[in-house]
């Protein structure tokens, strides 16, 4: 599976210092892990942590999904030792939080010559400069830090997330001038799946790819919520039929549902169907 088909609709936090959770991570249907070093672990566990978590990996077993592993920042206590430990390890890229400009990613990038590297998106000078930080060459991937922002912008959380829908968005656009991956921030209140359900629709109708979780039981959810529907697919399917008529007919504009369709959106119906292919590659 190439980087830019990979599905992220469901990408799930696991702490680096949790050895049950970490060993329960290989049942799961989430499309990627986050192996969390950073706030998910306390200071005095992150020496344990980082062996227990490169035990884990060296063990394998976490199937074809996508595998992050989130370190500390390389300014704090930890960060260094992280970077060493996860060197060359069996992982598809290493998550750097608070990410605050391109400086970052690029001293990251000289640490570590060979592997893809994401950034979290959770300060507000990283929003600021978010569109150089999605186009330096090594990074692969945008994850948002809602948490983290709200504490940042000293906002407070409201049911529709007004506060933070700029940073989101600017974040988003970003991204997609550059081409690579986004994923949603975590929905705290894991015990609410209709909060949860929510909150995956808005980020789905933003462009996300996805949403971080923290529990297991939001896995179902997220993979459903980011996967194309069978109603989109099938809309999909005719519109590409009713488009290859047209043309053949010497038309450039076919019409679907009473709704024109033109080249563009040919490219959208054929990027929906190539995705529904990944998550059905992903889950075979
Ligand atoms: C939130 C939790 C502390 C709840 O844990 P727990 O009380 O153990 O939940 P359950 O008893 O319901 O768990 C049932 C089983 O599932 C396993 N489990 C739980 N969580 C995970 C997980 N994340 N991954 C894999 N497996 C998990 C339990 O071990 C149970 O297994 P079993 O006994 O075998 O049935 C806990 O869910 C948790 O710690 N979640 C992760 C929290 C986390 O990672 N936080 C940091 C990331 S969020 C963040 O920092 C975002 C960003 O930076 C920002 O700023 O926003
Ligand atoms: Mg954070």
């Amino acid at each position: 599976m190439t980087q830019s088909t990979r599905p992220y609709r469901s990408v799930l936090y696991i702490p680096g210092s949790n050895a049950r959770a970490l060993d329960k991570a290989r049942s799961l249907a989430a499309d990627a892990i986050i192996f969390d070093l950073e706030d998910a672990v306390a200071p005095d566990a992150k020496d344990q942590a980082r062996a227990t978590l490169r035990e884990e990996l060296d063990k394998g077993g976490y199937g074809n999904r996508a595998k992050l592993v989130r370190i500390n920042g390389f300014e704090s206590r930890w960060g260094n030792a992280d970077i060493q430990a996860f060197r060359n390890a069996e992982i598809d890229g290493i998550l750097l939080p608070k990410v605050n400009s391109a400086y970052d990613v690029e001293t990251l990038a000289e640490m570590m010559s060979d592997v893809a590297i994401w950034a979290m998106m959770e300060t507000a000078s990283g929003v600021l400069n978010a569109k150089e930080i999605a186009a330096h060459p090594r990074l692969a991937g945008i994850v948002m830090g809602t948490n983290d922002l709200v504490k940042e912008l000293g906002a407070r959380p409201g049911p529709d997330r007004a506060e933070i829908m700029m940073a989101l968005q600017i974040s988003l656009i970003a991204a997609r001038a550059d081409g690579v991956p986004i994923v949603d921030g975590v929905y705290n209140a894991f015990k609410d799946d209709e909060g949860l359900r929510r909150e995956c629709e808005q980020g789905r109708d933003l462009g996300f790819d996805g949403k971080t979780l923290i529990h297991p039981a939001q896995i179902a959810i997220a993979n459903e919520v980011f996967a194309p529907s069978q109603a989109d697919l099938d809309l999909a399917r005719r519109q590409i039929a009713a488009f290859e008529e047209a043309e053949a007919a010497g038309q450039g504009v076919a019409v679907v549902d009473g709704k024109i369709v033109e080249n563009l959106h040919i490219v959208t119906a054929k990027a929906l169907i190539a995705k529904a292919d990944a998550i059905a590659d992903l889950e075979g």
